[in-house]
């Protein structure tokens, strides 16, 4: 007999690599999604609840229905620079939208909760790695409407009945590798796909942003961790919830940094192809460098990461050369 998880935002880039992966222990996921950013046809290892996390009785309807042991809340607008233009949709969608879910999974004692938060709630950093116990302060809409949704998590597992895994991805990257689904933001504004796409000739080019940091080779570094380690670690989460842990916030990512000119390299020697490369000026908001210390993943969930920069790469550019967005 399966054990159902609602996962909430299951349509979606992340939540569906999960929802395979919680598959294939034991899990069956049913996807709660209102499609504003999520594809149906990723929605292929559960069972798909159209509906919005904000409201209210529909969520209550299906927790009501499936009787989830846990919940795994992936529901959210992502793109920071969208966060500075519309700060209301976020505040709503993440803030409203989460604080909703919970009030629905208390009313309905589902007790566990898994929530994606992002290395964007530390804000500028202050150590080369970054652990748990690093200050907190967002730099933008994004990561505050995520600090804000972590702090609630801490009340109401203080004062209420519910445990939480609050897990901080650095940069989620790569895909399925029988390339079934992939990474399909639209509109994509993360490097991989886009420097992907400029070798496949469906973009005119990649621009860097920036080449004046201070850094190896001037360009930001990032911690490029795969989608299925990630996967990977909510599945972990949610057996670690289930078997008593206690709540936590942890980190994922591999510890690893890599420029973005080391990026482009490997995308490059994966892909055989050149593409045209433009040196520019810095996005506004990006972080010199953002890199995991990811002890704490490994001490409570045993998680380590088990995908290099190479399979990230090799896995997203046979999503993309197998799937062309519209
Ligand atoms: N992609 C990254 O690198 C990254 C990094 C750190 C954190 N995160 C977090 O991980 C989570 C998943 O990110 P993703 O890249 O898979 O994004 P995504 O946009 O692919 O997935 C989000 C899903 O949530 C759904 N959704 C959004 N608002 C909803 C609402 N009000 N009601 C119901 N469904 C709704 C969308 O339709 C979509 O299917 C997000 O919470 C994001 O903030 C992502
Ligand atoms: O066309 C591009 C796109 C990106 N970059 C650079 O590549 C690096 C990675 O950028 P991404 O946009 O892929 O990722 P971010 O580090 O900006 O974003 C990550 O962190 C954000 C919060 O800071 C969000 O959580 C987001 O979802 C997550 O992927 C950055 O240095 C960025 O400046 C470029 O040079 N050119």
């Amino acid at each position: 007999m399966k054990k159902p998880v609602l996962v909430v935002g299951g349509a979606g880039y992340i939540g569906s690599h999960t929802c395979m992966i919680l598959a294939q222990r034991g899990y069956q996921p049913i996807v709660f999604d209102n499609l504003c950013n999520g594809h149906e046809e990723f929605v292929r290892w559960g069972v798909l609840e159209v509906g919005d996390v904000r409201d209210t009785r529909r969520v209550e309807q299906v927790i009501e229905k499936h009787r989830p042991l846990a919940i795994l809340h992936f529901a959210a607008l992502i793109e920071v620079g969208q966060s500075l233009a519309d700060p209301l949709s976020f505040y709503d969608n993440n803030v409203i939208g989460s604080l909703n879910l919970l009030r629905a999974a208390i009313a309905g004692g589902v007790n566990y909760f898994v929530f994606s938060s992002t290395c964007a709630t530390y804000g500028l950093p202050q150590s080369e790695r970054l652990d748990e116990s690093h200050r907190q302060v967002p730099i933008n809409p994004y990561g505050r409407t995520k600090w804000i949704v972590e702090q609630a998590l801490k009340d109401y597992s203080e004062l209420l009945n519910i445990k939480a895994v609050i897990l901080r991805y650095f940069n989620a990257a790569g895909a399925d590798f029988e390339g079934r689904i992939g990474e399909w933001h639209q509109p994509e504004t993360h490097a991989i796909p886009i420097a992907i796409e400029a070798a496949l000739g469906r973009r005119t080019g990649f621009k860097i942003f920036g080449t004046d940091y201070q850094t190896r080779d001037g360009t930001c570094v990032r911690d490029y961790v795969h989608v299925l380690d990630l996967a990977d670690a909510h599945v972990r989460a949610v057996d670690y919830l289930l078997a008593g842990g206690e709540t936590e916030a942890i980190n994922l990512g591999t510890g690893t940094g890599t420029t973005v000119k080391e990026l482009l390299n490997t995308i490059r020697a994966v892909s055989g192809r050149a593409f045209p490369v433009e040196e520019t000026s810095r996005r506004a908001g990006d972080s010199t460098s953002l890199v995991a210390d990811n002890t704490k993943a490994a001490t409570l969930l045993g998680w380590q990461p088990q995908y290099s920069i190479e399979d990230i790469v090799k896995s997203a550019w046979n999503w993309h050369t197998r799937h062309n967005a519209p």
